[in-house]
């Protein structure tokens, strides 16, 4: 789905990786590991388009998106991706339905599907029924859950994930770890930068940014 060709970044003389080369997969969880400062949160953001590398391409259906216009960008950030971080970016000051709301019409989903999808989504992260709770009154966790959920009606075909259970605890991280894999079964591609090992021994294939080169799939 996405192919990442001899991707380098580096910032003056300082070279964070180079040479950075493997695909995501439709289906696949990959993560990213290596020690803080890395660079792995620099890979995703380049990923998601937040921050440019300064060699190579990352091509999605053959474009390479490291290169498209502003407008094109944009789009491609709204219909393609989605993203996980570990501070949530939610709306705080706004209830849980309104989350979901902006992710609903960007699936152009309204009425009774709408309505329908986001009921599923709440049920999926154990948040039934808590539509009208405002976010800015929901522990970590349950933050988390409602990001979950708003991924789960985006639908997005590929998932950047920052260290998304650095805060959670076990059962929590678990509930995170399957929603992702239900939507890599459903046929998105996700990658995870993470630092727990479990999280990474669910993964299918494991990218090491500190040796730039890709290590052996944990799950093949
Ligand atoms: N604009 C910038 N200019 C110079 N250096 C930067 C800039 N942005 C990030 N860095 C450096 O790049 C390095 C990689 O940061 P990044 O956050 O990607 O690492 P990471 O592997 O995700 O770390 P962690 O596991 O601690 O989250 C850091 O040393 C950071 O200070």
């Amino acid at each position: 789905m996405i192919e990442i060709e001899e991707l380098g970044k580096s910032y003056g003389t300082r070279t964070l990786w180079k040479d950075v080369t493997f695909s995501l997969k439709s289906g696949q969880l990959t993560a990213l590991s290596g020690p803080s400062g890395s660079g792995k949160s620099t890979l995703l953001n380049c990923l998601g388009l937040l921050d440019k590398p300064s060699a190579g391409a990352i091509r999605h259906e053959e474009r390479d998106i490291t290169r498209l216009v502003p407008g094109a960008a944009r789009r491609f950030r709204r219909d393609v991706l989605g993203y996980l971080f570990q501070n949530y970016a939610l709306v705080e000051n706004a209830t849980i339905a309104q989350n979901l709301d902006i992710a609903l019409k960007v699936r152009k989903r309204k009425g009774a599907t709408a309505k329908a999808a986001m009921a599923q989504a709440l049920e999926r992260v154990g948040l039934g029924g808590r539509g009208q709770d405002r976010v800015s009154q929901l522990s970590g966790g349950e933050q988390q859950r409602v990001a979950l959920a708003r991924l789960l009606v985006k639908e997005p075909q590929l998932v950047l994930a920052d260290e998304p259970t650095g805060a959670l605890d076990r059962d929590n991280t678990e509930m995170v770890v399957g929603v992702l894999r239900q939507m890599a079964d459903a046929g998105c591609a996700v990658v995870i930068a993470t630092h727990d090992d479990w999280v990474r021994e669910q993964c299918d294939q494991l990218f090491d940014v500190s040796t730039s080169a890709p290590a052996s799939s944990t799950t093949g």
